[in-house]
């Protein structure tokens, strides 16, 4: 068993409390609100902790979250369902969520990780400014890399709430992204069986 650093979500470095206060003011003044009124006078600084919590992954690697691995006898998929997922869209800024399924096929030493790590691992992809398509494909990689598993299987299914509360406003369209790595890439038997488990209700 490997046990490296904890995880915890601490802002990325380079991050400027200060700077982000500034900034929100800026915006509060530009949309035409008083920024010293009593419900916004602390609001310049409430949103630059949000944003050290929602973009705290711009610090993170992918062995930040995978840092419990056992060599087990079980070289069969492994697959985990409905991970919550919540990002934001980098185009505007605004929340994109859902859920994240992640299966993978163990190396032949048998190498998994705690379960609780995959959702960890989805945490330090979404907490950045980010496309779904990206975040998708940057899971399925760090998996690969930090795990050496045989393969990869990331689906993604999201709401944004760009194309919900602004734009073209359509609440309830779901936008899936797929990943596939390794043995899920090449063998259509697995990457069927695990698509199945994913849609299956
Ligand atoms: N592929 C992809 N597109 C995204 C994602 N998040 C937001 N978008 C899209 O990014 C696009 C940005 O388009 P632009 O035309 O530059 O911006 P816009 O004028 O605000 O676009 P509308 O949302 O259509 O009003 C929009 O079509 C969004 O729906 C994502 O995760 N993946
Ligand atoms: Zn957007």
């Amino acid at each position: 068993m490997t046990v490296a650093e904890p995880h915890a979500a601490e802002p990325p470095s380079g991050f400027d409390h200060g700077r982000i206060e500034k900034a929100v003011r800026e915006i509060l003044i530009a949309i035409g609100e008083n920024p010293d009124r009593d419900g916004l006078r602390d609001t310049p600084a409430r949103v630059a902790r949000a944003y050290a919590e929602q973009f705290a992954g711009l610090g993170q690697r992918p062995e930040d979250a995978l840092t419990t691995m056992f060599d087990a006898d079980h070289d069969e998929m492994v697959l985990v369902k409905d991970i919550e997922v919540m990002s934001t869209c980098e185009h505007h800024l605004l929340p994109f969520h859902g859920v994240a399924h992640i299966g993978y096929t163990p190396n032949e030493k048998g190498r998994i990780t705690g379960l609780s790590k995959l959702a960890r691992l989805v945490d330090v992809y979404a907490r950045r400014p980010q496309v779904q398509e990206r975040m998708t494909s940057q899971i399925a990689d760090g998996l690969m890399q930090v795990l050496e598993p045989r393969g990869v299987i990331v689906v993604i299914e999201a709401e944004h709430m760009c194309m919900t509360m602004r734009g073209v406003r359509k609440p309830g369209a779901k936008t899936i992204t797929s990943a596939v790595r390794g043995d899920f890439r090449t063998s259509e038997a697995t990457r069927a069986e695990a698509m199945s488990l994913i849609l299956r209700g």
